[in-house]
């Protein structure tokens, strides 16, 4: 065993290639074993192992910077370099991270989790080094989902610019986002990899010289192969000012290590084309990269996961319904940033191709383009991840709420997700949406009104947001859609010593923290604040009438979040109450089990009990 014996960075200069394909297996099985037990991105990392060891055998990092796009395939790259023993902790609580942090390493030269900043980071290190004389190479790694991203196009066009040294732009294509690649530019790189680029080009050239005829002919079949030469098939890069070198096979690692060598002598930005296996060395995930994208605890024997009885999550709970709305209605039609299958798109995709959009890692042309399908008259639904709407914030004001047009957001992943940690957590999104004009914001309870309230965004006029969170929901029996009339809330429970305002996931929780302390003899209540804009401000002032101590819970940062909105709405009225917010505190939360944080929070319904026996002074 290689990889036993070393504790810190594995030195991987001296080995043989025979010892480093031993090695690249050992990688593999050891990501597989502790995946197996903790979950997370597996196919990604398996894809890259050979690009690792040659990065680590050429560069030498920390001093050359290695700059890792996302950071979910980093798996190999924090075992080679100095995690291999925190490994088996990965994505746990207390544990290393699933993605990038610089606290964490001083290998991981950049933090990341959200995609396509590579290039943009890398071009700042490189100017950095630059003027404070700094040596070192810089080589960024991004895969052909990333590259999809405005971001990317964004820096490469600013590197091709400045034209720096030293500045390896390496483009690992597996052909995969987390779902099989789309666009023009994914269709191009895959004509390179299967080599009908420079195929279809010749034909061109062909077929030009032919309809030119006569002295024209002549002189172009003289040049013809001349002109054959010129076609590089990474044009487009090599238009934007780089040196394209490629496509070769990222699971060679001779030719890897050949190559790299080759390109560090190249003057001005190189772009490298690597070809890669999504999943490679791993039947299960090889044969089925989507599923194997990131994936629960499984069996590492057969690839089975292991799943425990628990009611439908949210996700799908939304992904029937919006199939259910669009039979309804003609006019629903999907807009999906790369997150089919996460969102819940499945099954709209293939029951309604051609109301289904994936338009990439493109977070505000999803924005935008929702907005123009909404402005001549369709009902765009803009599936989002909470997280990656932060991507789109301009455009929800800009292009949407500003001009008061209908786009439906669906908001996924809202509230803490758990061990994707803070890159992901998704508990900004009531703070950055409730202060845009025009928004309805709001968030089910569980699953029948999530189910309700899709239906009521899509039958009224305004932008509507309605987020909810990752797993399984509650699992209460789902029926027909139902109107709900926007601004309301929902009395659950009535009380005498205070009254709990709860917002989305923290309501059930709110109801059973209330039960729990009626046996202590706090009588509370507990209404579902589900639109937190607008507010039920009428069903607030009658609660005014009644409680004086009121605790507002969401799974969203107290800051400028539901609880704000409250005391706003009482210190505009002059309304002097005692209000307790709750919610997620103003620090980044860490990755971990997804109860234990909310717990640990204090948004769960043992959390919310303990706030109140301390805010009535009876802590146990
Ligand atoms: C801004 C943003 N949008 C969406 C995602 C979700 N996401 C994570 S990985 C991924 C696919 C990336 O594909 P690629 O860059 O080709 O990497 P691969 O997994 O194929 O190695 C997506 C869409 C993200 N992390 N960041
Ligand atoms: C790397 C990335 O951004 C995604 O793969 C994300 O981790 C998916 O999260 P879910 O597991 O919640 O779909
Ligand atoms: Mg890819």
């Amino acid at each position: 065993m290689i990889l036993e014996k070393y504790t810190g960075p594995i030195d991987l200069k001296y080995m043989t290639y025979e010892e480093l394909e031993k090695l690249a297996e050992e990688v593999r099985d050891y990501i597989l074993d502790v995946t197996a037990k903790n979950g997370g991105h597996v196919a990604p990392g398996l894809g890259v192992v050979e690009l690792t060891i040659a990065l680590l055998r050429v560069f030498d990092p920390p001093k050359d910077i290695i700059v890792w796009d996302i950071g979910h395939q980093a798996y190999p790259w924090k075992i080679l370099t100095d995690r291999k023993d925190k490994f088996p902790t990965l994505r746990q609580y207390g544990g290393i991270s699933g993605f990038l942090r610089r606290e964490e390493s001083p290998y991981d030269a950049f933090g990341a989790g959200h995609s396509s900043t590579s290039i943009s980071a890398g071009l700042g290190f490189r100017v950095a080094k630059d003027l404070l004389k700094r040596d070192g190479y810089v080589v960024m790694v991004i895969g052909d989902g990333a590259m999809t991203a405005g971001m990317a196009f964004e820096a490469l066009n600013n590197a091709g610019h400045l034209r720096p040294n030293k500045f390896i732009v390496i483009l690992n294509d597996n052909e995969m986002s987390i779902s099989p690649n789309v666009g023009a530019i994914s269709t191009y790189l895959s004509k390179i990899i299967s080599g009908r680029f420079v195929q279809e080009t010749r034909q061109k050239i062909k077929r030009l010289v032919q309809h030119l005829g006569g002295p024209a002919e002549r002189f172009m079949k003289l040049t013809e192969e001349f002109l054959k030469g010129l076609i590089s098939p990474g044009v487009i890069f090599e238009e934007l000012g780089f040196n394209y070198i490629g496509p070769i096979n990222g699971h060679d690692l001779p030719a890897l290590e050949s190559t790299l060598k080759n390109v560090k002598e190249i003057e001005g930005p190189v772009l490298l084309h690597v070809y890669t296996k999504k999943g490679k060395g791993y039947k299960p995930a090889e044969k089925d990269p989507v599923t194997w994208h990131g994936v629960a605890p499984y069996k590492r024997e057969s690839g089975e996961f292991i799943k425990k009885p628990s009611p439908p999550t949210w996700t799908s709970v939304f992904g029937k319904a919006i199939v259910k709305m669009a039979e309804m209605d003609e006019k629903v039609v999907v807009i999906t940033p790369a997150m089919k299958e996460g969102s819940g798109l499945v099954e709209f995709a293939e029951k309604f191709p051609n109301r289904f959009f994936d338009v990439g890692i493109a977070e505000q042309h999803a924005c935008t383009f929702a907005g123009g399908l909404a402005a001549e008259g369709l009902k765009p639904v803009a599936c989002y991840y909470s997280t990656f709407l932060q991507r789109a914030y301009d455009q929800v004001i800009h292009d949407i709420a500003l001009q008061k047009l209908h786009v439906v957001f669906a908001i996924d992943r809202a509230g803490l997700v758990g061990e994707d940690g803070p890159t992901h957590h998704g508990v900004f999104d009531l703070s950055y949406l409730r202060c845009i004009p025009n928004m309805i914001v709001c968030a089910p309870k569980d699953e029948q009104e999530l189910i309700d309230l899709l239906y009521t965004g899509l039958n009224q006029n305004l932008p509507f947001a309605l987020r909810y969170p990752r797993g399984p929901a509650y699992g209460v029996p789902t029926g027909d859609p139902k109107l709900i009339p926007v601004g309301s809330w929902e009395e659950l429970l009535e009380g005498e010593d205070g009254v709990i305002l709860a917002v989305g996931y923290p309501v059930y929780q709110a109801l059973k923290a209330a039960e729990e302390l009626k046996k202590e003899g706090i009588r509370l209540g507990v209404v579902n604040a589900r639109f937190v804009k607008p507010m039920d401000e009428q069903m607030l002032l009658d609660l005014c009438s009644r409680y004086d101590l009121f605790i507002t819970v969401e799974d969203n940062t107290v800051v400028g979040g539901f609880g704000s909105g409250v005391l706003e709405f009482l210190s505009n009225r002059g309304i002097l109450k005692r209000v307790i917010t709750l919610g997620i505190p103003d620090r980044f939360i860490e990755h971990g089990n997804q109860n234990l944080l909310r717990n640990l929070v204090g948004i769960d319904a043992e959390g919310i009990a303990r706030s109140v026996r301390k805010a009535l002074r009876r802590v146990l």
